[in-house]
């Protein structure tokens, strides 16, 4: 009797010992039924109005991605025959919310959001940190987007620190990213990517400098203010990046060039507030003054951009809550 419950616990794939009981079977199929039932990890019906209505309330100071990426990222979606797939280049210096986008579009496709098994998340530095051993990471990668893609066709795959990515891993995406692709059968049409890099950030700072200096307001800032998504892409290309060696830019493979503004006190002070939610901190005004205004910000003499954007404010929070 009890290898036969043992037996039904290996099937159901559950790590088990032998001394498992009738109640210990019972408690696994009924974890195992729920899992199935409720929690399968798979798309969400696509929503355009709960997308949107995610970038409105949770993403703070970026009006350009906040039009540009929800409009795109809905398109994409609800396209029944793409040509390719959709490609996404972020932009920005730190802490503006690059990964916290990519997040927002990954809630808003599957179930478990960046949890998904369906959302795959590679750091240059720290999953491919040995030029020596790129001939490696090539293969790896290549066999992980096909096989991934093969099983789940809308798999998203996010690449953050691409301008310190190696141009041989680039090019190994890029057929991937390519109209008609097909390898053995496989589309990869539906899939998305994302690339994340500060590369182009200071781009983006001059030109939001230049407005505020004119005394023109940030929201008059467009993806095409003084042909900005050309010099964002001029500039990855120019600048010393894996970017410039890699075949990526000049097949326009990229659908999308956009930009992150630097934040200004008003926003990380935001920032401060959705932590103090997050952190159950009572709703304290002054508080979160005190904890936007003991962030760095440059250039030094106007002290407009916050240096890190909202990184580390969750740690100032927690120090100053503390006082
Ligand atoms: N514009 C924003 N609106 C709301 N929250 C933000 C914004 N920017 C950053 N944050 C918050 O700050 C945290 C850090 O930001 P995030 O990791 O997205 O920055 P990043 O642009 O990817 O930075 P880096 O280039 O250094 O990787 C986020 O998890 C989020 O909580």
């Amino acid at each position: 009797m009890r290898a036969r419950h043992c037996m039904i616990v290996l099937l159901l794939g559950c790590n088990i010992t032998f001394s498992l009981g009738f109640l210990d079977v019972v408690v696994a199929v009924a974890s195992y039924v729920f899992d199935k039932l409720f929690k399968t990890d798979g798309l969400l019906p696509f929503n355009r109005t709960r997308l949107q209505a995610d970038f409105d309330k949770s993403l703070y100071g970026q009006h350009i991605v906040s039009d540009v990426v929800p409009k795109s990222v809905s398109f994409f979606m609800t396209d029944k025959n793409p040509n390719k797939p959709l490609v996404l280049s972020f932009h920005g210096t730190a802490g503006t919310g690059k990964n916290h986008v990519a997040k927002i579009i990954a809630r808003n496709v599957y179930k478990k959001g960046e949890k998904s098994k369906h959302v795959h998340t590679f750091i240059s530095q720290f999953h491919f940190p040995h030029q020596e051993n790129v001939h490696m990471y090539s293969a790896q990668l290549k066999q992980w987007i096909h096989g991934n893609v093969s099983s789940f066709p809308r798999s998203m795959f996010i690449f953050d620190e691409m301008d310190k990515m190696h141009p041989e891993l680039i090019d190994i995406i890029k057929p991937f990213l390519d109209y008609n692709y097909n390898v053995d059968g496989v589309s990869f049409h539906t899939a998305i990517f994302i690339f994340l890099s500060n590369a182009g950030g200071n781009v983006i700072v001059d030109l939001a400098l230049d407005f505020w200096r004119k005394g023109k307001s940030r929201e008059e800032l467009r993806m095409n203010s003084s042909k900005l998504e050309t010099k964002i892409s001029k500039d990855i290309f120019n600048g010393n990046s894996g970017f410039l060696h890699s075949s990526l830019i000049d097949h326009h493979l990229i659908d999308h060039f956009v930009p992150f503004l630097p934040l200004e006190l008003k926003h990380v002070r935001q920032c401060v507030l959705a932590e103090m939610e997050h952190l159950e901190i009572p709703k304290n005004d002054d508080l979160a003054d005190k904890v936007a205004q003991d962030m760095p910000y440059f250039p030094d003499e106007e002290r407009i951009f916050a240096v890190k954007g909202c990184k580390s404010v969750r740690q100032k929070l927690v120090m100053h809550a503390d006082e």
